[in-house]
C-alpha cells in the first residue's frame, strides 16, 4: 500500500444518474477499506451542504485524498473546493455523461475496474492537472428555480471547472432543460434539445483569446480544458490538460440537417480541419456575446455571458 496517501473521504451524489451512485458508493468504500485505506463517507442532502462537508474536510487537514462518487456535477463540485490544496481527487464514475472520467482514462462502466484502477493510481503519485476558473462579469440573474435572497446584482462567484465551458448551442440546451417543469429525467434535455434545434440559429460573438478580439457567427462555441463533453462528445480531440492552456473550438453558422450530421463526427473527433470548425488555443478567454445567453461549466449553471476563462496550471492533483 502506498505511504503517501491514508486518509481518503469518499463523496456521494445520491441524486447522480437517477439515484445509481448510491449503490455503488458502498462497493467503493469497502474496496478501499479491504485495501487498509482509513475511509471517511461524505455525503449531505444537498449539494450545498455537500460543499461545506469537503471544503470543512480539506481545510482541518483530515483527509489525503477526496475520491468522488457521481457524475461530472460532482467532480465539478470537488474540483472548485480542491483545486490549489494537497488532497489529490479521485473518480468513480457513477453520473450520466461521465466526461472526465473518460477523458482522464478511468473506466466507465464497470465498478470493480474503476476501484482497481484508483486503488493502482493511490500507489502513485498524484498527476498534475490544469483547472479552468470562469468569472461572470454580470449579476441580476436569476437562476430557475432560485429564491429572492439569491438574486442579486453582484455577479456569482469565479468557479473551476475540469472539462470545458458551454456558450452556444449546449449551453441553450441545458438552460431549456433547466426551465421545463416536464418530463422529468433525462428525457428533459431531449426534449431541450429538440425545442433549441428548431430554433437553431447563429449568435455573434466576441471571443478575445490572450488580447486578440475574433468576431465569430457561431451555432456551437464552447472552451476546453479536458476535451469532451456530453457524455463523450469530443469538442477539441487534442486538448490537454496539462499544458497551461484552454482550446475554444467554433462552429460556424450552418443548416440544421448539416448541423445535426456534425454530431456522430464530433462524437469520434472528427470534425476537427471541416471548415465549418476553427480552434482557438489561448491562457485567458473572454466570451461576450450581443444576446443573452447564460454560460455552463461541466454540465453547472454558471451565469449570463460575458465570462472570462483563465486556466489554473497544475492546480489539481488527480489520481489515475
Ligand atoms: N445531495 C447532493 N449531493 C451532491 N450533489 C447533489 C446533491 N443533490 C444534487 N446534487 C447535484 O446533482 C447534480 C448531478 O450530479 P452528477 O453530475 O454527479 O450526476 P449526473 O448529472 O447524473 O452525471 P453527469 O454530470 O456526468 O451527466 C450536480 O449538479 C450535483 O451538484
Amino acid at each position: 500500500m502506498s505511504t503517501r496517501i491514508r486518509t481518503i473521504a469518499v463523496a456521494v451524489n445520491p441524486a447522480a444518474a437517477g439515484g445509481a451512485s448510491v449503490h455503488v458508493a458502498p462497493v467503493v468504500v469497502d474496496s478501499l477499506r479491504a485495501a487498509g485505506f482509513e475511509v471517511t463517507v461524505a455525503a449531505a442532502t444537498s449539494e450545498r451542504a455537500l460543499r461545506e462537508r469537503l471544503v470543512a474536510l480539506v481545510g482541518d487537514g483530515g483527509v489525503e485524498a477526496l475520491v468522488v462518487v457521481g457524475g461530472d456535477g460532482l467532480v465539478n463540485l470537488a474540483v472548485d473546493v480542491l483545486a490549489g490544496s494537497a488532497v489529490a481527487l479521485g473518480i468513480v464514475p457513477a453520473g450520466t455523461g461521465n466526461d472526465a472520467a473518460r477523458e482522464l482514462g478511468i473506466p466507465l462502466g464497470s465498478v470493480a475496474a474503476a476501484c482497481d484502477h484508483l486503488i493502482a493510481a493511490l500507489e502513485r503519485e498524484p498527476r498534475r492537472t490544469d483547472v479552468g476558473v470562469i468569472t461572470p462579469e454580470s449579476g441580476a440573474d436569476m437562476p430557475p428555480g432560485a429564491s429572492e435572497a439569491e438574486d442579486g446584482t453582484s455577479p456569482p462567484p469565479p468557479r473551476r471547472f475540469l472539462c470545458a465551458v458551454s456558450a452556444g448551442f449546449d449551453a441553450l440546451v441545458n438552460e431549456r432543460a433547466n426551465s421545463l417543469r416536464f418530463p422529468r429525467g433525462p428525457h428533459r434535455y431531449t426534449v431541450a434539445l429538440l425545442l433549441e434545434l428548431a430554433r437553431l440559429r447563429p449568435r455573434r460573438y466576441r471571443l478575445t483569446v490572450d488580447g486578440v478580439a475574433h468576431d465569430v457567427e457561431s451555432v456551437l462555441l464552447a472552451v476546453a480544458n479536458l476535451g469532451s463533453i456530453g457524455g463523450g462528445m469530443r469538442i477539441v480531440p487534442f486538448a490537454s490538460p496539462m499544458d497551461g492552456t484552454l482550446d475554444a473550438l467554433v462552429v460556424a453558422p450552418l443548416g440544421r440537417i448539416r448541423f445535426l450530421r456534425l454530431f456522430p463526427r464530433v462524437f469520434a473527433g472528427r470534425h476537427v480541419g471541416l471548415d465549418v470548425v476553427s480552434f482557438h488555443s489561448g491562457s485567458v478567454i473572454r466570451i461576450e456575446c450581443d444576446e443573452p445567453i447564460v454560460a455552463y461549466a461541466d454540465g453547472e449553471r454558471i451565469g449570463p455571458l460575458p465570462v472570462l476563462i483563465s486556466v489554473e496550471k497544475g492546480a489539481l492533483g488527480v489520481l489515475t
